[in-house]
């Protein structure tokens, strides 16, 4: 049985496998550590500046990301949270490998993958009824529900590095039920059915700039913001050794071999990845759905 609560940790002791057997850990301020040389704060505040203007970018400065929504509009924090993903992207992959390499040897092989996550989750006032033109969303602005990250593209031996850009409260952060991790679990491939025990939830609390590590396999849900204040959150996957992908996944991500990557044969990073059960699936996936768009 995991244990039910959230750990400290710190890089240099951090081991994935730990993780990946369902632990739950908080490094204080690791993505402030491993965000250089700009802070994700910063960065968030300079895509307020672009996607709205200057002036907001100042307001926020003083009073906190977290007030947001008091300036800005749906329309407006999604050009936020779009601009931030585009500004994040290269710099993300880069904090993702000063992740890697922070950490002591593993034992196994790393490989990173290029999901990137720019979750701003406002008060669910300020979207509520909005729901149906922002399902492409869900997750990122609006409640992704109880859900395993392999039922969709990413592999069972993933962990989520999860970065508070704001600050993080009970009543706007992450549910995770540790009682079910890697428990069979029937659902309608996004969300979990309901009428089945979970286990008491871990209500996810953090300080801006800190990180917390979590097995995608856990059974984990976005907390709906019933607070007062906009919670920002990015997030980056990894796996200790080749991903594997579960035999009813919806999806299939390449993982890049850390080894590979920055040298000559870096266009053989994503190999180990496609050389897999999981990816052969995604590949007749496609091959489906081509055949029924070219149906007469
Ligand atoms: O941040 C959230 O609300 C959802 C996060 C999530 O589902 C994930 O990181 O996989
Ligand atoms: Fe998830």
């Amino acid at each position: 049985m995991p244990p039910a609560s959230l750990q400290e940790s710190c890089l240099a002791e951090l081991d994935l496998s730990h993780i990946l057997r369902g632990r739950l850990a908080v490094i204080r301020g690791g993505a402030d550590l491993l965000a250089t040389p700009e802070p994700l704060h910063r960065t968030a505040l300079a895509s307020v500046a672009s996607a709205i203007a200057p002036g907001a970018a100042e307001q926020l400065a003083e009073r906190g990301l977290e007030r947001l929504h008091t300036i800005a509009g749906v329309e407006e924090i999604r050009a936020v949270r779009d601009e931030l993903d585009g500004c994040l992207r290269q710099a993300a992959r880069q904090l993702l490998l000063r992740f890697a390499r922070a950490l002591p040897p593993q034992g196994r092989r790393l490989y990173v993958s290029n999901h990137l996550g720019v979750r701003i989750m406002p008060p669910q006032a300020a979207v509520d009824g909005r729901e149906g033109e922002l399902t492409d969303y869900t997750g990122f602005l609006i409640p992704a529900h109880a859900h395993v990250d392999s039922w969709f593209n990413t592999p069972v031996n993933s962990v989520n590095l999860w970065m508070a850009v704001s600050r993080v409260r009970r009543d706007n952060g992450l549910i995770i039920w540790p009682n079910a991790f890697r428990r069979p679990m029937r659902h309608d491939g996004v969300r979990l059915l309901p009428g089945q025990p979970v286990g008491d939830p871990v209500e996810v609390e953090l300080n801006p700039g800190d990180l917390l590590l979590f097995a995608g396999d856990h059974l984990h849900a976005t907390r709906p913001n019933t607070g007062p204040e906009t919670r920002w959150v990015v997030t980056k996957r990894i796996c200790l050794g080749p991903p594997r992908y579960h035999s009813r996944a919806t999806g299939w991500v390449p993982y890049l071999d850390t080894r590979l990557l920055n040298t000559p044969l870096r266009a053989l990073a994503p190999l180990r990845s496609a050389l897999t059960v999981g990816h052969a699936r995604q590949l007749v996936r496609d091959a489906g759905r081509l055949a029924v768009r070219l149906r007469p």
